[in-house]
């Protein structure tokens, strides 16, 4: 009976503790369930993977019921065959059961075992991507949350995707998705070609699986998943409700970030997806192109209740006839802001031409096109840079001088800026210059139109000129960027920290923040400042005891930070799982031996494991399938030995400089002009020259 009331339950809600990795705080406990990994035939690697990138051991099991609570830590697998048998009856509060399947094995997995299962990964082994991997698990398990920082940013973009194809976009997503927060997959004009050469009526949710795989895998923006109805503009038929809940439960399986739910379907539907949804977001939808929808009706006001009852965020999208329905849209969105303080965001549109003005004044995911797109998504559409462009055009944008200030090395960093500001049509100048005499950063923030500047190397954080800080910037002591909140008379200073975001995003790029819980790290620096930033970024993901060389932590960082005093000291320490290299490029080859003596050989917690082909992302750190332990040099310039190279050569997972500073980029970007330009384009963007 207990059994068959579990069968019944839906999937758990989510657990109480998942605000994950947001702006300035700790990374969540999460889901502390047991994670328990269904693979395929010959598949057994892929639970060690997953173990991995969680910071767990691993075990397989002969079924769900061998699974009990001093399971708790581990990560178990069982194998499809078996996990057929009693997936029906596992105790879903103890255990969260992801089936994982190589879409090599051919498509569909198992259908029954798709749908018993909480959460389904599919994954291609040639190539893998662990940093999929990585994301998937850490967003599903909710140590990772976009939304929570998504939804503080002033403005927030999706790029609606119109591709039949994704694999068509696949090349030029990095630029297609340049000042985007999250990209949109119009599931209902994708086309799945069939044998007899013509296209499905609705393509098949093995096809659809495969087509969101692809796109996670060369993106690291939430996804959208939109099944937009043939009322709506889009292609999905409405005769079968049954069919939306069918597809839009699976994206919550597939770690979908966000499911956009249509306001037409039955309640019941939309409250059960509501439930169900675990770590993702609903965006409840809705449409109206009959042309006589009223802003100002009690119909609208209707609607945003309705929608405002299983939405995370409410979308409301409608076409108009005339210039003034811009205006009571603005009306409307100030009094929803007003009477709902505490209720889902509005992001509301009107569609045509007659409507861009309100596609520029929307602040919440508005929907963006781009040019490289086959077709818009929808009428009056515009790109990142038209909206910039328009809302530069109204005065909304002042034309600002951006700075980066410092060092003679940081120049090439102007290109690049003004590559991204020319890429989103903003009128910002940006220009390098170096800081010269004691007082010249000051001197460029009392310009009148001062924009901001990142700073390299960084200030301490005891500006008089610099009023506020971020909780980080304080900790750490350290300002290297300079936000400008408000405009004229009431504008004013911020003094923020980006680098240690940078590294975090590096930290976390292969491994969810679960790994580094309680783990003993290590830090190399000539001194304290260069190193706070790196004590605060593991701080974040929950680090254990913190061991020192070539400096001693000072003020709100020393605790638990403890250095080391002699070589036997270092060989008392457990197997670091992180080292962390803040040495200038002069000594940074002095790391090198203790890469060496804690090579992987010596871990006692991660047994060897066989690789999986590698990631091809091209950086340096190739090999996909890490070794468990993680290790960053920060040096920046030429140096004495290759710390890097031997770190892999001891089974480290190794990342350089350029990993940190175009995550740090992103990050300045995001502080300096509010928009998000996604690492991948960083890289490419930012060729050889730029670290
Ligand atoms: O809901 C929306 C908004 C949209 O319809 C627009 O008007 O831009 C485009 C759609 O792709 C998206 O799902």
């Amino acid at each position: 009976m207990a059994t068959k009331q579990l069968q019944d339950a839906p999937t758990p809600a989510r657990p109480k503790s998942t605000n994950g990795v947001i702006n300035g705080t700790k990374a969540g406990t999460g889901d502390t369930r047991i994670v328990v990994i269904i693979y395929g035939l010959a598949q057994e690697k892929i639970v060690s993977v997953f173990a991995d990138v969680l910071g767990k051991p691993y075990r397989l099991a002969p079924n769900f019921q061998s699974v009990g609570s001093e399971d708790h830590g581990t990560v178990i697998g069982i194998a499809t065959s078996d996990a057929k048998v009693d997936i029906g009856m596992r105790n879903k509060m103890l255990m969260v059961a992801i089936n994982a399947h190589c879409v090599d094995l051919g498509m569909p997995p198992d259908v029954d075992l798709s749908a018993a299962a909480d959460y389904e990964f599919l994954y291609t082994q040639q190539p893998f991507f662990r940093r999929d991997l990585s994301r998937f698990i850490a967003f599903t398990l909710g140590q990772i949350s976009h939304h929570e920082a998504l939804i503080t940013k002033p403005r927030t973009y999706f790029i609606s995707t119109t591709f039949p194809d994704v694999r068509t976009a696949l090349s030029n997503l990095d630029i297609l998705s340049v000042g985007s927060d999250a990209v949109e997959i119009r599931v209902d004009l994708l086309k799945e070609p069939l044998p007899d050469g013509t296209y499905s009526a609705v393509p098949s949710l093995s096809y659809v699986g495969e087509q969101v795989m692809l796109l996670r895998q060369r993106t690291e923006l939430p996804i959208i998943f939109t099944t937009r109805c043939t009322r709506e503009n889009g292609r999905f038929p409405m005769d079968n409700p049954a069919l939306y809940y069918e597809y839009l439960y699976r994206a919550i399986q597939w770690g979908c970030e966000y499911v956009d739910v249509e306001i037409w379907l039955p309640e019941d539907i939309r409250r059960r997806l509501y439930e169900q949804r675990g770590n993702s977001r609903i965006i409840s939808a809705f449409h109206d192109f009959s042309g006589t929808f009223k802003w100002p009706s009690p119909a609208a006001q209707s609607i945003f209740l309705e929608s405002k009852k299983y939405g995370d965020i409410v979308k409301m999208i409608t076409i108009i006839n005339s210039m003034s329905e811009n205006y009571e849209l603005e009306y409307f969105r100030s009094q929803i802001k007003a009477n709902y303080p505490d209720g889902p965001p509005l992001s509301a549109v009107n569609m045509g031409q007659l409507g861009q003005l309100s596609r520029a004044l929307n602040t919440v995911f508005s929907p963006i096109t781009h040019p490289l797109l086959p077709i818009v998504a929808a009428p009056g559409q515009m790109s990142a840079a038209e909206i910039n462009g328009a809302l530069s055009t109204m005065g909304q944008l002042p034309k600002k001088n951006i700075y980066a200030i410092g060092s003679f090395r940081s120049t090439p960093q102007a290109t690049f800026f003004e590559k991204c500001f020319n890429e989103l049509g903003l009128p910002h100048n940006f220009a390098s210059v170096d800081r010269g005499v004691k007082g010249t950063v000051e001197t460029f923030c009392l310009q009148p139109n001062f924009g901001g500047a990142y700073i390299n190397p960084p200030l301490p954080a005891s500006q008089p000129y610099i009023p506020h800080l971020s909780d980080a910037a304080r900790t750490i002591g350290a300002i290297d960027t300079i936000v400008v909140r408000g405009e004229g008379n009431s504008s004013s200073f911020v003094g923020d920290n980006a680098t240690w975001k940078g590294i975090r995003a590096t930290l976390t790029r292969d491994f969810a923040p679960s790994a580094y819980k309680d783990r003993a790290a290590i830090i190399l620096s000539s001194n304290g400042e260069d190193a706070a930033s790196v004590i605060f970024a593991l701080r974040s993901l929950n680090i254990g005891k913190i061991y020192t060389v070539g400096f001693k932590a000072q003020g709100p960082l020393a605790s638990g930070v403890e250095p080391f005093t002699s070589i036997e000291s270092v060989q008392r320490v457990d197997q670091p799982f992180a080292i962390i290299s803040a040495l200038p490029p002069d000594k940074s080859h002095l790391v090198q031996p203790l890469l060496r003596h804690f090579s992987n050989g010596k871990s006692s917690s991660h047994q060897h494991l066989p690789g999986l082909a590698t990631n091809g992302n091209g950086n340096g750190n190739g090999n996909g399938f890490a070794k468990g332990k993680v290790f960053i040099d920060l040096a920046n310039g030429p140096r004495k030995g290759d710390p890097l190279a031997v770190a892999e050569q001891s089974g480290w997972t190794a990342y350089g400089v350029a990993d940190t500073s175009a995550f740090t980029t992103v990050e300045t970007l995001r502080l300096l002009v509010g928009q998000n330009v996604p690492y991948s384009f960083v890289r490419l963007a930012s060729g050889r020259g730029l670290y």
